[in-house]
């Protein structure tokens, strides 16, 4: 007769890697006893002194995005391969290992999203609130009607430099941070508004309503995408900025850096 420890087996026969989320460092002492299995630790700071580490910028409400966010991780850390099939531990209740799902490696769509916080210039937790606020406005629209808005993080001197001003500057002289409640809701209302908000590594807005400056020479981007995203693209060719643009036509959220279209999540989605 079957039962739900054969079921269960199932789940994590042939997998050649585990990937642990935060794990105590019993529960990675032991793993990392079990034979013919490596041991990936993802997690906020390596504590447990994990060879293969991967470093989680932000705790990830929703599991699949934490999960996709340490399978890309691993991946680009050289950790995992395409097609190693790999055994995902973490905590989803409580403070302790309670679930597991097993991935393959390639059958997640990249998203981008590793590269998006290991690799910008600016703090990570400055750019997940940006994305976070993108999100929400995508989801809610400015008093139910689609809205539109780019955010520029980073290098904000350069950026600076490479606009100029569509209006009197409401954060002229102010100290607001991205992430602080009250500002949240400023950059929705401002986002009714035209041009770009220019937000600095640490996260302090530096302006709102900036037109900026687009070099589009050389910058590849969807066929299709305006000139808002064209902006966005240009910028952070043109500097160390990342860029987040939420769609008022299509309603996505995509990232720029480099040049290059590196995130594109809907909003509905998340
Ligand atoms: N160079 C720029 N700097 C700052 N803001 C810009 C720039 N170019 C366009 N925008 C803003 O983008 C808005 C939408 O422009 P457009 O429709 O061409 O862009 P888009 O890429 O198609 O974006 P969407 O998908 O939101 O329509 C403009 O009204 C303006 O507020
Ligand atoms: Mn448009």
């Amino acid at each position: 007769m079957a039962n739900v420890r054969d079921l269960l087996d199932e789940l994590v026969e042939g997998v050649e890697t585990v990937l642990l989320f935060s794990p105590s460092e019993a529960y990675y002492e032991r793993c990392r006893e079990i034979e013919d299995v490596s041991v990936i630790v993802c997690a906020g700071d390596n504590g447990v002194g994990a060879e293969r580490f991967v470093e989680l910028p932000l705790e990830f409400v929703a599991a699949k995005e934490r999960i996709r966010f340490g399978v890309e991780g691993a991946a680009e850390e050289g950790f995992l391969a395409e097609g190693d099939e790999v055994a995902c531990a973490l905590k989803l209740f409580d403070d302790v290992i309670d679930s597991v799902c097993r991935v393959r490696v390639g059958d997640l769509d990249r998203s981008g999203v590793y590269d998006l916080f290991t690799t910008s210039r600016a703090d990570p937790a400055v750019i997940s609130a940006v994305v976070d606020v993108a999100v929400e406005l995508g989801q809610k629209g400015q008093k139910g009607k689609p809205v539109g808005a780019l955010f520029v993080i980073g290098d904000a001197g350069k950026v600076m430099n490479k606009s100029r001003p569509l209006s009197y500057n409401p954060f002229e002289k102010s100290h607001v941070h991205v992430g602080d409640p009250i500002v949240n809701v400023m950059l929705k209302e401002f986002s009714r508004l035209d041009g770009a908000f220019v937000i600095s590594d640490s996260g302090k807005i530096v302006s709102a309503y900036r037109y900026l400056e687009p070099n589009a020479e050389g910058v590849d981007i969807p066929k299709g995408l305006g000139t808002r995203h064209m902006a966005a693209a240009s910028v952070t060719r043109d500097t160390n900025a990342t860029a987040v643009v939420l769609s008022e036509s299509d309603r996505l959220v995509r990232a720029f850096k480099g040049g290059e279209l590196i995130l594109e999540l809907d909003p509905e989605e998340y």
